[in-house]
C-alpha cells in the first residue's frame, strides 16, 4: 500500500491562477490592457511557463452519474416537457501521468474489454490546430468538422482489429469520441498519460453510460490542461456553474460523435447532476434544459429487465398510434404533461421533504399515473408490468417504466419504511427472472474529482495524508460493489472525504 502526504498546489491552487490568466486575456479577446497590465499578465505568463514544466501531476480520479428520466419520456418527442435526474450509478476515470520519457496516451477500458494506445506526436495536431479549425476550451462546438472527424479515421484502423464487428464499433466510437476532444482540447505538448475506466452503470441500457464517461473524460482532459476552478466546497455558485458548463459542452462533442444527434440531456445530467426540464419544441434542434439545482434527493430502485429495447422502435409505435387516434393520443401527451409540470413544481417546493412518507407518497403517485399511460400508449412489455406487480404486491414503492420502454429499466420511488424481508423477497424473485436490481438514490452529486487520488477510508493511514489508488486494484475490483467500496464516491456510506463536487444548488 503507498502513501503520499496531500499534494500542494492541487487543483485549487494551480487552477485559480490560470482561470485569472484567462479571465483577463484570452477567454475574452481582450485587447486593449494597459503596460502594467501586460507586464503582469508576462508575470504570470512566466509563473504558468514554471508551473507547466514542475513535476509529474499527481493520479487523479473523476466521476460522473449516470441518469433516469423520470417523467415525460415519450411525451418529450411531441414537444412536452420531461424531468431527468442523475442516479448514483456513476463512472470512475483514474488519470495517471506516465514518465517523461514516454510519449503515449493510452485508454484502458476493462469493462468493455478496450484498451489502446496512440504515440501523441503521430496525431493529426497540423489538421486540429489550423486557425480556423483551432478550437479553445471555452468554445461553443455545436457541430462535428466533418474534416477532423476525417483526420482521426486513420488512427482509428488498428483499434481493435480482431474483435467482432459488434465489439469493435462499441471500441471504434468510444476511442473516436476521445481522440476528437484530445485533439481539440490538447497539444503536441501533452504529458504522456493513461486513463483508465470503470462504470457501475449498464451499458446500452438507457442509463446515460455514454454521457456519463463523456463528461469524466472531458472533466478530465480540462483539468489537466488547468483550464477549470475548482471544485472546492466555498466556491460561489455562480463561479461553479461556468465550470459544468465548459464540461458539459465537451462532453455534448463526444456524445454528438457516438450518437449523431444527442439530445444534450445525458450529458447535461451527467455534469450537473440534480435533475433537469427538458422540452423539444422543435425536434431538429437540441431541447431547451432547465436545471433543478433544488431537486432532492429521493431513494429510488431501479430494475434493468435485461429485456432488449429499441428507443426508434419505441418511438415510431407511439407515433403511429398518435396517427391513428389522434385527439385520443393527444389527450394521452397532454395528461403526461400536467404530470410533469405538477413534479417539478412538486419536488422544488421549500417544504418538500425527502424522507417524509406523505411527500413521497405524491410523487410516487405521479408516477403510477404516468406509467399507466405509457402503458396505455404501448410502450410497456411483459417484463416491466411483472416488475411493477412485484413491487405492487409487496408495497415497497411507486413504479414506472422509465427511458424509451418496450424492456429496459423501470425505476421505483421507494417507502422510508419498507421492512427488510420485503426487499430480500424482492431480490429473491428479481433474481429468477434474470432481472438486476440496483438500489441508487435520485437527484445527487453530478461530476466530481478526487485530487490526488488519495482515499481516506477513517484509518490509521489517514495521518500520513491517505491511501492512494492502485491501479492494479481498481482494474482488478470486483463488479460495482468492489469498484464502489474501493473508489466511490459515497464508498457505500454517506459522502467520501476527499471527493469533491461544483455545487451550484442552494444550501
Ligand atoms: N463501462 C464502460 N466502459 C467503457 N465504455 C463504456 C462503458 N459503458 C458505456 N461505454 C461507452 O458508451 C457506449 C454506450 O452508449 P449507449 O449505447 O448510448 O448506451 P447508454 O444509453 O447507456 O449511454 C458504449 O458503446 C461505450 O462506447
Ligand atoms: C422515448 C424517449 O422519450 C426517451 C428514450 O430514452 P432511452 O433511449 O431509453 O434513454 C425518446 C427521446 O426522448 O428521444
Amino acid at each position: 500500500m503507498l502513501q503520499i502526504m496531500s499534494q500542494p498546489n492541487g487543483v485549487n491552487g494551480i487552477h485559480k491562477e490560470v482561470e485569472r490568466l484567462h479571465m483577463n486575456g484570452s477567454m475574452n479577446g481582450s485587447t486593449n490592457g494597459t503596460d502594467s497590465t501586460t507586464a503582469s499578465r508576462a508575470n504570470q505568463r512566466k509563473r504558468l511557463d514554471r508551473k507547466q514544466s514542475s513535476p509529474m501531476m499527481p493520479s487523479f480520479m473523476v466521476s460522473a452519474p449516470g441518469k433516469v428520466i423520470v417523467f415525460g419520456e415519450h411525451a418529450v418527442v411531441h414537444g412536452k416537457a420531461a424531468i431527468a435526474a442523475a442516479i448514483s450509478l456513476r463512472s470512475y476515470l483514474l488519470v495517471t501521468s506516465l514518465s517523461k520519457s514516454k510519449r503515449t496516451v493510452t485508454l484502458r477500458f476493462p469493462d468493455i474489454d478496450f484498451a489502446h494506445s496512440w504515440n501523441i506526436d503521430d496525431l493529426p495536431w497540423a489538421t486540429f490546430k489550423t486557425p480556423e479549425k483551432k478550437k479553445f476550451y471555452y468554445s461553443l462546438v455545436t457541430d462535428l468538422d466533418e474534416d477532423l472527424v476525417a483526420a482521426i479515421q486513420p488512427h482509428l484502423d488498428n483499434v481493435s482489429p480482431d474483435k467482432s464487428p459488434e465489439m469493435r464499433k462499441v471500441h471504434y466510437n468510444a476511442a473516436a469520441a476521445f481522440l476528437y476532444i484530445f485533439l481539440s482540447l490538447g497539444s503536441k505538448e501533452f504529458s504522456a498519460c493513461q486513463y483508465t475506466l470503470r462504470s457501475t452503470i449498464p451499458i446500452g441500457a438507457g442509463l446515460g453510460s455514454s454521457a456519463s464517461i463523456a463528461v469524466c473524460l472531458s472533466t478530465a482532459l480540462l483539468l489537466q490542461l488547468r483550464t477549470l476552478s475548482g471544485p472546492h466546497p466555498d466556491q460561489p455558485a455562480e463561479e461553479a456553474r461556468i465550470q459544468l458548463e465548459r464540461i458539459n459542452r465537451w462532453a455534448f462533442v463526444q456524445e454528438m460523435l457516438m450518437h449523431g444527434n444527442p439530445s444534450g440531456v445525458d450529458n447535461t445530467v451527467a455534469s450537473q447532476g440534480k435533475a433537469v426540464v427538458f422540452q423539444r419544441t422543435d425536434y431538429s434542434k437540441p431541447p431547451h434544459v432547465r436545471p433543478l439545482w433544488n431537486f432532492p434527493e429521493l431513494p429510488l430502485l431501479l430494475i434493468d429487465t435485461r429485456q432488449p429495447k429499441s428507443t426508434a422502435h419505441e418511438v415510431a409505435k407511439v407515433a403511429k398510434l398518435k396517427n391513428t387516434h389522434p385527439k385520443l393520443v393527444g389527450t394521452i401527451l397532454d395528461a403526461i404533461d400536467e404530470i410533469t409540470n405538477r413534479a417539478d413544481k412538486l419536488m422544488i417546493e421549500a417544504d418538500f421533504d425527502s424522507q417524509d412518507v406523505e411527500c413521497l407518497r405524491r410523487v410516487g403517485e405521479l408516477m403510477t399515473i404516468n406509467h399507466g399511460l405509457l402503458n396505455s400508449l404501448g410502450v410497456s412489455h411483459p417484463t416491466l408490468e411483472r416488475t411493477r406487480e412485484l413491487v405492487d404486491h409487496e408495497n415497497i414503492g411507486w413504479t414506472k417504466l422509465t427511458g424509451a420502454g418496450g424492456g429496459g429499466c423501470s425505476i421505483t420511488l421507494l417507502r422510508p419504511d419498507v421492512p427488510q424481508e420485503k426487499m430480500i423477497e424482492l431480490d429473491r424473485r428479481l433474481g429468477e427472472l434474470g432481472y438486476r436490481k440496483f438500489e441508487t438514490t435520485l437527484g445527487g452529486d453530478g461530476v466530481g474529482v478526487l485530487w490526488p487520488a488519495v482515499l481516506k477510508n477513517g484509518m490509521d493511514e489517514d495521518d500520513v495524508g491517505g491511501m492512494e489508488i492502485d491501479l492494479e486494484r481498481f482494474l482488478s475490483a470486483q463488479g460495482n460493489e468492489g469498484v464502489e467500496k474501493l473508489v466511490g464516491v459515497h464508498g457505500g456510506t454517506g459522502e467520501r472525504e476527499g471527493w469533491k463536487f461544483w455545487r451550484v444548488e442552494s444550501p
